[in-house]
């Protein structure tokens, strides 16, 4: 997971696609604000061939899969050609596949107890889910027992709370639906969707 975070942006844009004729025109446009790591996540029915169109049409793009939610959809999100998987929690069944696949794998954690665990199974690179509310206060007082672990906040970042969050030592990037709103993907309005990854970047 390491390298590929790294290339991370430092944000990860968090996809919903409903139809595969958007995916490249998507993909081009973050790319073309500065964004080439992606998460597709498996919540549509075409999510799989929507990884497949990117990988096949912009190998500079790095795509993973987010909402993998099972062992078997880390498998599928795999043979697709995802590079990453995410999951919004942490499952000892999905650490086994992720482990005995090779397949970079980002798990959601939100309490202590749920940090430990992943650590124990080798994660050290956790989403920190939903950050919501208290994002800030638990990546704060995760520095101090965890020293080890870095953090990719998710769910209910925006672009105010943005710079906050990558201002910690332990944030590594910010995952978010934010940068490819389903309504401007819907209408095409990919010039607004390059202003807003490069807003992004710039706000790093
Ligand atoms: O399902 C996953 O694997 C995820 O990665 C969850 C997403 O990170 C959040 O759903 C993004 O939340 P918003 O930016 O508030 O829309």
């Amino acid at each position: 997971m390491e390298g590929i975070l790294v290339q991370a942006a430092p944000v990860l844009p968090v996809l919903v696609i409903d139809d595969p004729a958007l995916a490249v025109p998507l993909a081009s446009a973050l790319w073309q604000g500065g964004i080439s790591v992606l998460e597709v996540t498996l919540r549509t029915g075409p999510a799989l061939e929507v990884i497949r169109h990117i990988r096949q049409e912009l190998p500079e793009v790095v795509v993973g899969a987010g909402t993998v939610l099972s062992a078997r959809q880390m498998q599928q999100a795999q043979q697709a050609g995802a590079q990453f998987a995410v999951s919004p929690g942490f499952t000892p069944a999905l650490a086994e596949a992720a482990t005995g696949q090779q397949m970079p794998w980002l798990p959601g954690v939100q309490t202590a107890s749920e940090v430990m665990q992943a650590r124990e199974a080798g994660f050290r690179q956790l989403k920190l889910f939903p950050a919501g509310e208290r994002g800030l206060e638990l990546l704060d007082s995760y520095a101090g027992p965890f020293q080890d672990v870095v953090f990719c906040p998710s769910g209910g970042i925006n672009p105010a709370s943005l710079a906050r969050y990558l201002e910690r030592p332990n944030v590594i990037c910010c995952g978010g639906s934010w940068l490819a709103p389903r309504v401007l993907v819907e209408a095409r309005e990919w010039p607004t969707i390059t202003g807003l990854a490069r807003q992004a970047r710039e706000s790093c």
